[in-house]
Parts: structure tokens; C-alpha cells; sequence
């Protein structure tokens, strides 16, 4: 079966957690694409959607959802996204797609998140994916010299810049044997915005694509 295929299996998986009426919280990428696909074949109502990047409010806005600022809500209930990496404790790496600041946000904002991946995103240990970390323009090159202190491997995402106008590191190289030290080590230093890891926030269920069907973890 295609990588595409798969996306579209987890998707529609996702679907039997979304309720009409719900106000939900939609993540980035190519798998979240095809999770609002399939949203829109379904028929479900939402109430509102708040969403993770101008990319998927676009999308969410062409199939006639309603999206509202985090600022206007309360706690979402549900949150859907993909992700790069998921390790057996439901920890991520995110950003590939560079929303994962927002990302971040709403996942933390919400009861409970599902992240929909193809068994290509799942490893024992993370960090085959280079780490993606959000940095303030002026602090690029300083944050670059602290994460080679940690050991890693820091490249500019050249010519991108993220919907909040800021930069993307992305680091190669890191020990993420504890996810959740790393990820304390990187929040610390001055001009992060956003570390990719989710290892304090993981998904509360991952729903995981391959040939012999829909794994819910
Ligand atoms: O974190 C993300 C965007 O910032 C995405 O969830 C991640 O990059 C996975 O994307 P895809 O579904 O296209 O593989």
C-alpha cells in the first residue's frame, strides 16, 4: 500500500473521534491534509475548528469550517495532528512542516490528542529526524552554538520562515535517549522559541497506519 494510502487510512481512523458539534484542534502537514479530506466527505458539523498554521486554516476554511483563535476558546477538546517521529511512550518529534510552535500551543491546550502516522514515523528512540527548533531571527547563530555544545548539529532551513515570523534550526545528532531532559536543556536557552520535541506533551493516543491495518496505541 502507498505512503499516500496509508494517510488516508489513519485519517479516516481519526474521524471515529471526532463528534459533530466538537470545536477541534487540527495540526499541519500531509497527513492532517488528508485527515481534512476526509472530514469533509464525512459529513461531520464541527462547531469551530482552531488550527495550527495559515496552511490548514486555509483548507479547513475550503471545506466551509469555521476557524476561531485559541483566544476565544476554552481548553479543545480533542486535538489532531501528524508527526515525524513517535516513539512507545506516544513522544514525538515534530515540525517538519514548521508549525510547531502552534502546534505545541494547541496540543497543550487540549484534553486530548491523537496523532495519525504511518508506521514509517515509528522508532524505539527518536532523533533519526533531524530535531526542528524555532528561534528568534537575531539569536540564530547564538542558539546554533549552544545546541553544538549539546552535541548536536544545527542547519538554517534555508528560505523558510515560520508563520510567526521567525527562523527553523534543524539539528541533526542529538542524544534523545531522555526526551524530556533534552527537551528541558533546549527551552532554556535564550532565543528558543519552540523545541520540536514532545516528550513533556505527548499524544495521549497514537493511531499508526501499515499493511496489516490501523494499530490505536
Ligand atoms: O509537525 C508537523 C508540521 O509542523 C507535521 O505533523 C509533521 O511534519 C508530519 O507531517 P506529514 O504528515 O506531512 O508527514
Amino acid at each position: 500500500m502507498s505512503q499516500e494510502r496509508l494517510k488516508i487510512e489513519v485519517a479516516q481512523a481519526a474521524l471515529k473521534h471526532v463528534e459533530d458539534g466538537m470545536l477541534l484542534g487540527v495540526g499541519t502537514g500531509s497527513t492532517v491534509n488528508a485527515f481534512i479530506d476526509q472530514l469533509a466527505a464525512s459529513g461531520k458539523r464541527l462547531e469551530a475548528a482552531v488550527s495550527s498554521s495559515e496552511a490548514t486554516t486555509e483548507r479547513l476554511k475550503a471545506i466551509g469550517v469555521r476557524v476561531v483563535e485559541l483566544n476565544h476558546t476554552g481548553d479543545l477538546e480533542l486535538y489532531i495532528d501528524g508527526a515525524d517521529e513517535v516513539d512507545e511512550h506516544k513522544r514525538l518529534i515534530k515540525g517538519g512542516g514548521g508549525a510547531l510552535t502552534r502546534e505545541k500551543i494547541i496540543a497543550g491546550a487540549s484534553r486530548r490528542f491523537v496523532c495519525i502516522v504511518d508506521a514509517s514515523k515509528c522508532r524505539p528512540i527518536l532523533g533519526e529526524f533531524p530535531l526542528p527548533i524555532e528561534v528568534i531571527p537575531m539569536a540564530r547563530s547564538f542558539v546554533a552554538r549552544q545546541l553544538a555544545k549539546l552535541g548536536g548539529q544545527p542547519a538554517l532551513r534555508e528560505g523558510f520562515t515560520t508563520d510567526n515570523g521567525n527562523l527553523i534550526l534543524d539539528v541533526r545528532n542529538l542524544d534523545l535517549i531522555d526526551p524530556v531532559a533534552m527537551e528541558d536543556r533546549i527551552n532554556r536557552i535564550p532565543g528558543v522559541v519552540c523545541c520540536g520535541l514532545f516528550a513533556h506533551r505527548p499524544a495521549d493516543t497514537v493511531l499508526v497506519a501499515s499493511e496489516d491495518g490501523i494499530q490505536s496505541r
